[in-house]
């Protein structure tokens, strides 16, 4: 029987279109929804096993990507937004009706900074580029999935093509590596 993981990864990946031009995120609540406009494509689509980034009811993993924090704006109903963590380096604007993570900006000095972590299913409009990986796999256990479980997620999760890893991807964590590098000198900047 295989795992219920998330409502857009279960029954196959959604699929990407050449003409998505950005779109609205709305978030959850029936009244005065907060609304987020995104403007272009997102980067780096991903499944996240993290007990902080949200995830609709029910699912395993979350599905978070990023955008230029210049191409994020809240359009409307924004004084519903609350920041979850103050201390955390995303600052994920929560809504206080529904609890959906809207817009998570990084503005501390990190190789993220500039980037706005969104959740893609919030999008009215399809096309945007789908999840290619899953980060942060072994936090699930930190959500209460006993460990047992994990052999079969992880084959799961390939099976769909989305790389199962404990951290970031190969790719992001060398870049981050890469500007920590630079920035103590280990590397020229
Ligand atoms: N094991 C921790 C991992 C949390 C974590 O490091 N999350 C990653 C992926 S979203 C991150 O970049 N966090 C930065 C932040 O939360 O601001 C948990 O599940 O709570
Ligand atoms: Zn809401
Ligand atoms: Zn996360």
């Amino acid at each position: 029987m295989p795992e219920k993981l998330h409502p857009k990864i279960d029954n196959g990946l959604p699929r990407e279109s050449a003409s998505f031009a950005g779109g609205t995120l709305v978030c959850a609540c029936t009244s005065k929804p907060v609304k987020v406009k995104v403007k272009g494509q997102i980067a780096h689509n991903h499944a996240c096993g993290c007990t902080k980034c949200w995830k609709p009811e029910g699912a395993v993993f979350s599905v978070v990507a990023v955008a230029g924090t210049g191409d994020v704006t809240v359009t409307e109903n924004g004084d519903k937004l609350k920041v979850v963590d103050p201390s955390a380096l995303i600052q994920r604007h929560a809504c206080t009706g529904c609890g959906v993570h809207m817009h998570g900006p990084v503005e501390r000095d990190h190789a993220f900074k500039g980037l706005t972590f969104i959740h893609p299913e919030r999008f009215v409009e399809d096309g945007w580029s789908p999840p290619g990986f899953t980060a942060f796999v072994s936090s699930i256990i930190e959500s209460g999935v006993d460990p047992k479980r994990m052999d079969g997620i992880r084959a799961q999760l390939k099976s769909i093509g989305l790389e199962p890893y404990d951290c970031l991807n190969p790719g992001l964590m060398d870049y981050i590596a890469t500007w920590t590098a630079k920035k103590s000198g280990a590397l020229p900047a």
